[in-house]
């Protein structure tokens, strides 16, 4: 009896195993499990028909009743090593899996990105639009014309001419994207200089390569510019191109540059937008443009929180493509 029961836990143990550790539904284990307990029950009928009817049985049925009980006997007792040596064998194999899981877990999983580009022509509403954004998505932010801003003021801060290229490329390169200070660089007549400097190819390539790396950082970052869907990041699942008639651009700039408590002459700002934009999209090296695959704002009519959900739509709908 006690070797009856001991055999029972061996195979039980490794089956619980089996089927809660290892969970398979119906393995190797369930199978000697389910046999023992066949084998277990036949000895004990057999023992129980033996022992009441042995006296009125044929001789030949006592005989094949008793083969059959001592086989059943025998492999009872071969069951439970087969199952220890099986068990041993598959609780080798777990560990194994689940060390090779542990590892798999601890390995960096490349880190996912999203990026939004946005472009367009001067005060159409990029930025702030990028802003809004990247707040509501905890996206970074990049403002690319700040890069160009920041090389025309090292260049005019020295007096240095805004056409030279070797010394623009080096003030390009010395651009930090950590330090680029907003209320220095928004001056009217530093965007100006930015869209001389813009037309410069070494000035370009090496500004470039760092919004390219910025563009990089997850969860998601969001570029404006003028560029950005044709030439930082051509792969962005969504581009916007934002447009507003030049008459609403230099009144909102006129109205930003009066609010900050600066003076401004809408002619002037009008003359001075339509100016830039036609150097911006005439230039040879990346000019202003939609991308192919841009989706067109217009936010002449549209106040700012309308364009904000016109792209939420836009974005849900691609980062639940992206999950999927
Ligand atoms: N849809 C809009 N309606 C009205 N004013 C806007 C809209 N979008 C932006 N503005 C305002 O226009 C000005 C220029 O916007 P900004 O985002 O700086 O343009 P950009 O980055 O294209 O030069 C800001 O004062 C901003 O508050
Ligand atoms: N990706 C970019 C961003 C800006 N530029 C150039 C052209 C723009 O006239 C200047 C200044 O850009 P910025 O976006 O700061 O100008 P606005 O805020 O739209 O007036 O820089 C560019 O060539 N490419």
């Amino acid at each position: 009896m006690f070797f009856l029961l001991t055999s029972f836990v061996v195979v039980a143990i490794p089956y619980v195993i089996e089927r809660f550790g290892l969970r398979v539904r119906f393995g190797l284990f369930a199978l000697l499990f389910w046999l023992f307990v066949f084998q277990f029950v036949l000895i004990f009928s057999i023992d129980a028909l033996l022992q009441n009817f042995a006296t009125s049985m044929p001789d030949l049925l006592e005989s094949m009743l008793t083969t059959l009980g001592g086989f059943a006997f025998v492999t009872i007792g071969i069951t439970p090593i087969i199952t220890l040596v099986l068990a041993a064998a598959y609780l080798l194999f777990a560990l194994g899996q689940w060390l090779f899981d542990r590892d798999e877990k601890d390995m960096p999983t490349p880190q996912r990105h999203f990026t939004v580009a946005i472009d367009g022509p001067a005060a159409s509403g990029k930025g702030t639009l990028a802003r809004r954004i990247a707040e509501a998505y905890g996206f970074h932010h990049l403002d690319t014309g700040l890069t160009y801003r920041a090389v025309a003021k090292v260049l005019m801060d020295q007096n240095m001419p805004l056409d030279d290229e070797f010394l623009a490329e080096k003030a390009a390169r010395s651009v930090d994207l950590t330090k680029l200070d907003r209320a220095v660089l928004s001056a009217h007549a530093v965007g100006e200089a930015a869209s001389k400097v813009a037309v410069m190819p070494a000035v370009r390539r090496a500004l470039v390569a760092m919004q390219h790396s910025f563009a990089e950082r997850p969860p998601g970052a969001v570029l404006d510019g003028r560029d950005i869907g044709t030439v930082v990041c051509p792969d962005a699942p969504v581009k916007l191109y934002i447009t507003a008639s030049p008459e609403a651009r230099a009144r909102r700039r006129y109205d930003e540059i009066r609010s900050n408590g600066g003076g401004a002459n809408y002619e002037e700002i009008l003359e001075d937008l339509t100016r830039r934009d036609a150097r911006d999209m005439g230039r040879t090296d990346s000019p202003l443009k939609p991308a192919a695959d841009a989706h067109l704002l217009d936010t002449t009519e549209m106040d700012i929180e309308t364009a904000f959900l016109s792209a939420k739509t836009l974005i849900d709908q691609a980062l639940a493509k992206n999950t999927h």
